[in-house]
């Protein structure tokens, strides 16, 4: 039985995610009003960054399952280029990040991205890979195509377990 630390999962905040990324969601600033009115842009939530020649945004679809048990064994990085996450039929998710540079376990959090929420990680920002908290749930990816290695990975010392807050706190 391997020993576990446990972190308590935050709320998806800009100002809390700040260090490891961009929030994308309708809580920020106002939209822009576009197309005759009929229309609210959400404008520039995030900078899609495809670093190093011949690289450019590809669109994907992840339809991911639960990790269960959820325990958080490795973390990665792409360090050429941002990795954004979109629920399209709003599975909540957890991002469990630390910030870009050497990997410190120390540093790692945990965020709760619930109704709709996505995020975009930064060039470089530890992560878990994808962690809905609900079967078949699909996000719209945008990420980097190109030449180079585009993902490191590290094994954590001690593995780490996000503690969800209670219902209703
Ligand atoms: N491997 C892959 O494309 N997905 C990961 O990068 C992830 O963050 O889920
Ligand atoms: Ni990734």
């Amino acid at each position: 039985m391997s020993v576990l630390r446990r972190i308590a999962v935050e709320r998806l905040t800009r100002e809390a995610f700040e260090p490891f990324g961009d929030v994308i969601d309708t809580h920020g600033p106002a939209p822009l009003l576009i197309n005759q009115g009929r229309t609210e842009r959400f404008h520039r939530l995030a900078g899609i960054e495809c670093l190093g020649h011949g690289a450019r945004a590809i669109l994907s679809i992840f339809r991911g399952q639960p990790l269960l048990p959820l325990e958080i064994h490795m973390m990665e990085r792409h360090p050429l280029g941002s990795q954004a996450f979109v629920p399209m039929n709003g599975g909540d998710f957890l991002a469990v990040v630390a910030p870009p540079g050497d990997f410190n376990e120390t540093e790692v959090r945990a965020f709760w991205a619930r109704g709709g929420q996505g995020v975009n990680y930064r060039p470089g920002t530890w992560h878990a890979p994808l962690l809905p908290l609900a079967a078949d749930s699909d996000y719209l990816v945008v990420d980097r195509a190109g030449p180079g290695v585009n993902c490191d990975e590290v094994l954590l010392n001690t593995p780490i377990q996000p503690v969800l807050p209670e219902e209703g706190s």
